[in-house]
């Protein structure tokens, strides 16, 4: 090979699409939600106060046509002022994101994910994005435009989704009328009946992390039985307790989640039996090994009950609605597959090659959504995937 040891090296920008695919280095983009009051701002603080040597973008959530934003740079914390073209991100996400169909239309990911490159371009490379939502946002509309396919050659990924909650009064949340969410589009005519859902229902079960704040403002009781109430809805979700958002460590606490790219151990022990919550709740459905030909049958059985919201062979309409699965297929060739999904958008891609651990056994889904209690989803499958 022809080596010139006097020829400099070349300086690629990593952080931009004109690096190539393999260089291209990708920023985390970590969703922070939760209802009014219960600690986003203390949460954010703490976080660009806590890292060093970072540098975090903080999105703050803004009624008004700009977006404040926050870089941290060392010690310094500098506001700058994000234009977002058709105004408040999350508002327009709330209204326009989804198409009948529940796509993700296009210009609107563009829009969202093309902010925030601009940025970066402006700025230079931020370590870490997190983005503050309003607290009456759905996450489940936005968490889509930042899932962006590696295809696309995007220089961001979504991370995860983190929801904070207020321990003395998410309880009261959950039952309060007044918090009701619309009808998300396509199962409008379902929200009329059955139980409540409420926005404090909808920032639990799209979450991948849980944060229990204000734990200094309830008894052992009470917390417990938040946090059983909480786990019924979202079996899924890491649940850390705290006070002023502090958790021992960042990293795999609030940031570097890898929620969209990995299904871990606790979440195959994910629990998904109790249904304290009336209207919310997860199910766990065992899949045993499948042959490679089977793939096609579970994606024919996802696409029934996430997008037609319905059990294949089912006679009568069902009234469930997912707003997240998760899962992992193991194939008897030794083939590992990650499901991921929110709302009607999923994916199945190759595991991630962990040279360490074993191949498992079997493989698991898990489904949290609304009246998903009582339905026999494991019955289903099994007709559908043989
Ligand atoms: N007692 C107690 N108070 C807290 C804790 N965390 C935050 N607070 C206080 O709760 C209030 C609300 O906290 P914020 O961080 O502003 O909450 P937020 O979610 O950003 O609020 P909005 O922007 O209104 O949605 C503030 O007065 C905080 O100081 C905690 O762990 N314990």
């Amino acid at each position: 090979m022809d080596f010139d040891d006097d020829a400099p090296p070349e300086l690629v920008d990593t952080t931009t699409n004109d690096a190539p695919e393999e260089l291209r280095v990708k920023v985390p983009i970590t969703i922070v939600t939760g209802y009014l009051g219960a600690g986003k701002t203390t949460l954010l603080n703490y976080i660009l106060t806590a890292q060093h040597g970072k540098k975090i973008a903080v999105i703050m959530n803004a009624v008004d046509i700009e977006k404040s934003l926050t870089v941290n740079k060392g010690d310094e914390q500098v506001e700058e002022w994000l234009e977002v073209g058709n105004g408040c991100m999350c508002c327009s996400v709330k209204y326009d994101t989804t198409e009948p169909s529940g796509e993700v239309t296009n210009s609107l990911r563009d829009t969202g994910v093309n902010a925030i490159e601009t940025l970066m371009e402006k700025k230079g490379a931020f370590d870490y994005i997190l983005l503050e939502t309003t607290g009456l946002a759905d996450p489940g509309n936005l968490a889509p435009l930042f899932w962006v396919d590696d295809g696309l050659g995007s220089t961001i990924y979504l991370d995860g989704i983190v929801t904070l909650v207020d321990a003395k009064n998410i309880l009261r949340s959950l039952d309060d009328p007044s918090g009701k969410v619309e009808g998300h589009e396509d199962h409008e005519d379902h929200d009329d009946h059955g139980p409540l859902m409420t926005t404090a229902h909808v920032q639990i079960s799209h979450a991948d992390v849980i944060v229990i704040n204000k734990a200094d403002m309830v008894s052992e009781r009470e917390l417990s039985l938040v946090r059983a109430r909480i786990e019924s809805i979202n079996g899924l979700a890491k649940i850390h307790v705290t006070e002023q958002g502090v958790v021992p460590q960042l990293e795999g606490f609030l940031l570097d989640l890898h929620a969209y790219d990995q299904f871990n151990e606790s979440e195959a022990s994910a629990k998904g039996h109790s249904h304290l919550d009336p209207t919310i709740s997860t199910v766990t459905i065992p899949v045993g090994r499948l042959r490679p030909g089977q793939l096609d049958d579970v994606d024919r059985w996802l696409r029934a009950v996430l997008w037609d919201a319905k059990l294949p062979a089912a006679e009568e309409a069902n009234t469930f609605e997912i707003h997240r699965c998760k899962g992992r297929l193991v194939f008897d060739n030794g083939d590992v597959k990650i499901l991921q999904g929110v709302r009607e958008i999923f994916e199945i891609n190759d595991a991630p090659v962990d040279v360490d651990q074993e191949t498992p056994v079997e493989g698991k889904i898990v489904l949290i959504g609304k009246n998903v209690a009582g339905v026999d989803f494991e019955r289903s499958f099994q007709q559908a995937v043989n």
